[in-house]
């Protein structure tokens, strides 16, 4: 194994226990900690989340964390956790998706990133599903340990702490230098080297107190109830858009490409929203990145349901033109068991709504022309169990944590350029795709 595609084979130093445990019955039981809102358990040091409505996994604590890098960089981060698995005494009274073994991942966009990525094995883990909770604890050791109580794994509660003041600064490109990064993708398009190209940029944060991931994705989850919030390794965001979910056989993944800023009128709103629904500008962009996924999709599928037409996902600060791709999966001929969702991410990433079409001209005139490294934005993240079922979402609307400084965010955004697209226009547009960061670093309700 190269060093490149980092899996250490002693990544496993001893067997891992895990006990999943029902939490249901702890209603009303007096001063237990309540599971029913899964962010509020969060401790402060290195926070795990993948939250939708209420619903999700939190998680703390590192009982294992298996750095990878590289073009096989998923392909590591799966035989690792196999490896994982494979020397786990696993007890689940629960069964559902996201209960007994869990890992969280987050992998850089680009294969050529020093960032690499990371999976990361919780040592504790809290989930929460229509309704019914649980507790997971996975600790090194041999033998079956007693179940596990909330109330013991969970610290004392300790508020979030506020930002305080907060300062943005250009990041790698100014905002008039990116229009011009927009303009030289516009002319690669007339020039015929790629149909259509996601660019992207950042902003840099700086905040008066140590950044408290808690404190964003209260914030985030609060007011982007419909995205996923997710924090892995000092990655945090509320992304819309799913790559793939893979549970069951069933495959899901929610394409997005296309978008209008919001006004905060709801009548002008609904006039945008129909503008969106017919632009050709928009359904190009879309189509590409619906393309990407469904081709990705079909061999590993028996049957692939693509709509015909999007739907116009509504968020609080933008409108995009959504397509959810659903599919049945089928195991590989000569093999007996289909795809893990991680191994499935690896296949559509990186689609279209963050890449281009095609995809290795797009990534090509990126690495020209972007000017930055997105590290891990734009790239997989989310979870997986032990059935290699999970959640994988794509770290748009989001901001990394300096590792070095904890008063050092970086935020992105980026927006799919077609030959129609009007540098100035995808400007704007890139503004308002860093609002949600922006509100998850602010104070008060107003903020943007
Ligand atoms: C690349 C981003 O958004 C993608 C997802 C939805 C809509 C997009 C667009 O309309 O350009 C982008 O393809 C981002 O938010 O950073």
């Amino acid at each position: 194994m190269s060093s490149l595609t980092s899996a250490p084979t002693d990544a496993v130093p001893q067997p891992l226990v895990v006990r999943t445990v029902a939490l249901d019955d702890l209603a009303g039981d007096q001063g237990a900690p309540d599971p029913a809102d899964l962010l509020d358990l969060l401790p402060s040091e290195a926070p795990l989340a993948w939250v939708r409505r209420g619903d999700g996994l939190v998680a703390w604590g590192e009982t294992l964390r298996i750095p990878v890098a590289g073009p096989h960089r998923f392909a590591a981060a799966e035989r690792a956790w196999q490896d994982v698995l494979r020397h786990a005494v696993v007890r689940d009274e629960v069964r559902l998706p996201g209960t007994g073994p869990v890992a969280f991942g987050s992998f850089a966009f680009d294969e050529t990133s020093p960032v690499g990525g990371v999976v990361v094995v919780p040592r504790v883990v809290v989930g929460r599903r229509g309704g019914r909770s649980w507790l997971t604890t996975i600790t090194p050791g041999a033998h079956l340990s007693p179940a596990p109580r909330l109330a013991d794994v969970v610290g004392p509660r300790v508020p979030a702490i506020d930002p305080g003041d907060v300062v943005y600064d250009d990041g790698a490109v100014s905002a008039d230098g990116w229009r011009d990064v927009v303009a030289e993708g516009i002319a690669a398009i007339k020039a015929g080297e790629v149909d259509k190209v996601v660019l992207a940029r950042d902003v840099h944060a700086r905040t008066e107190h140590p950044f408290d991931v808690r404190w964003a994705l209260d914030r985030l989850a609060a007011r982007y109830p419909s995205c996923w919030t997710f924090s892995v390794d000092g990655l945090v965001g509320a992304t819309p858009e799913l790559l793939v979910r893979s549970e069951k056989g069933l495959v899901t993944s929610r394409v997005l490409a296309g978008t209008i800023r919001r006004t905060g009128d709801d009548d002008a709103d609904v006039a945008h929203a129909a503008i969106l629904a017919h632009s050709s500008k928009d359904l190009e962009e879309h189509e590409y990145a619906v393309s990407s996924v469904a081709q990705a999709l079909e061999p590993f599928c028996s049957s692939t349901n693509v709509p015909d037409v999007p739907f116009v996902l509504h968020l609080p600060n933008v409108l995009h033109l959504a397509s959810d791709v659903t599919g049945v999966l089928a195991a590989p001929t000569g093999t007996a068991a289909h795809p893990s969702s991680l191994a499935l991410a690896a296949a559509l990433h990186p689609t279209a709504a963050v890449c281009g079409t095609p995809t290795d001209a797009a990534r090509d005139l990126i690495r020209r022309v972007e000017g930055m490294d997105r590290g891990r934005y734009a790239g997989p993240v989310g979870w997986f169990g032990a059935d290699g079922d999970g959640e994988w979402g794509i770290a748009l609307r989001s901001a990394q944590l300096d590792a070095d400084d904890p008063r050092r965010v970086r935020l992105f955004a980026g927006c799919g350029i077609v030959a129609a697209s009007d540098p100035a226009a995808e400007l704007a547009e890139s503004e308002a795709k860093l609002v949600p960061m922006r509100h998850a670093l602010g104070r008060d309700a107003s903020d943007s």
